[in-house]
């Protein structure tokens, strides 16, 4: 199993707030060195394996999602009718955010015990060593921090995002009933998506990722392995490569760069929707590298159940051949579990493996953001 070991903290910390900017440090500090990268080679990977690229209107669609979220947790999505020009505007202002001086950035910093703002992105906690990359996450309105970033200027910025969150929100609701419909789920097996099946009162957050240009790429990591935490994640990765997801195959398992596909979005399972499935589709591992010359920035939009919805295996996907795989469990106490626990958090809701404490952990786990 390729693993980040070596490097976890076992209680998140927050003490990353430092005044580091990456975009004007010259030679990889020791804080932003990640030594067991060095065998992997993050951004040197040989797999060009494909993952699937899955169009809205092809027939196929709900026969094809399964598969992928079956196979890979995940497929590229296009025919998503979200208009272009929305993308473009959504890039333009992700830019203008990152590429303010880190003095004004951090007027906008998250305050302790909140996910809105800027900061490095919140799983960055979990580990002694920094994260090539900065974040900012958008669960509420930004109003309230981006008119301190630009107080007669902020207006663009925020109807882009609330636009943006709207948008993925529709894609969201309308992937995740195609993704369903492939094991036979239908609106009536569950009640927590609301009368329409609309996932209204849902869970959603919006993250803007950046990862600025690094001298020494492969011995740093822009995001460590990960799972998304939620139900589904829609990523917009932009056109630079720098999204990897782990592919299990039996025992061998091994990272695969995802190339872009022009106009698509990137579609993940996340672990509630492995719990929901019992495990029929599979929340897959990925992580973010770096590269030495451009910035990268991606655009992640998670949605959830409402936090107090109890999620557990859909009645009509466990059988005396598949039992049962994990109790019962509400997004809230998940996203507990897995502060505490990280990527052995499946592992803890699980029937089959009780466990009681924590393992070595290698690789990590996402927080309110994935
Ligand atoms: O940058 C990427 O492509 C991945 C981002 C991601 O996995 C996350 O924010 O959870
Ligand atoms: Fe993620």
């Amino acid at each position: 199993m390729v693993s980040v070991s070596g490097v976890f903290r076992p209680r998140p910390t927050y003490l990353h707030n430092t005044n580091l900017d990456l975009n004007s440090v010259q030679e990889l500090p020791d804080s932003h060195l990640w030594p067991a990268l060095d065998a992997e080679g993050s951004g040197n990977l040989t797999y060009v394996e494909s993952m699937p690229v899955i169009d809205l209107a092809d027939p196929d669609v709900v026969g094809r999602m399964g598969h992928a979220s079956e196979t890979w947790g995940g497929f590229h999505v296009t025919g998503h009718g979200v208009p272009l020009g929305l993308i473009d505007r959504l890039e333009s202002q992700v830019c203008r955010l990152f590429s303010l001086s880190r003095e004004q950035k951090l007027n906008a910093a998250r305050v302790p015990n909140s996910f809105n703002g800027y900061g490095q992105v919140p799983i960055a906690a979990f580990f002694e060593k920094s994260l090539w990359s900065e974040g900012c996450t958008i669960t509420d309105s930004p109003v309230n921090w981006a008119s301190r970033l630009w107080p007669d200027d902020y207006i663009e910025f925020c109807d882009v995002m609330e636009e943006y969150k709207k948008e993925m929100k529709a894609l969201c609701v309308r992937i995740m009933w195609l993704m369903l419909a492939s094991l036979g789920i239908t609106k009536k097996d569950f009640d927590w998506a609301g009368p329409n099946g609309d996932l209204d009162g849902s869970w959603t957050t919006l993250q803007l990722n950046w990862y600025p240009p690094c001298p020494d790429p492969n011995r740093a990591i822009g995001l460590v392995a990960h799972s998304d935490s939620p139900i589904l994640t829609v990523l917009y990765p932009s056109s630079t490569s720098g999204l990897q997801v782990l592919r299990e195959n039996g025992t061998q398992a091994h990272w695969v760069t995802i190339g872009p596909v022009p106009g698509s979005f990137v579609v993940n399972v996340g672990d509630l929707l492995q719990i929901l499935t019992n495990g029929r589709f599979r929340a897959p591992l990925h992580r973010a590298f770096v590269n030495r010359t451009h910035h990268r920035l991606s655009v992640p939009f998670f949605i959830g159940p409402p936090k107090d919805a109890l999620i557990t295996p859909l009645s009509k996907l466990v059988s005396a051949d598949r039992p049962q795989l994990y109790r019962a469990v509400t997004w809230d106490e998940y996203l507990g579990i897995k502060r505490k626990y990280f990527q052995d958090a499946l592992a803890v809701v699980s029937l089959r493996a009780p466990m009681d404490e924590p393992s070595n952990v290698s690789d990590h786990g996402s927080l309110e953001s994935g």
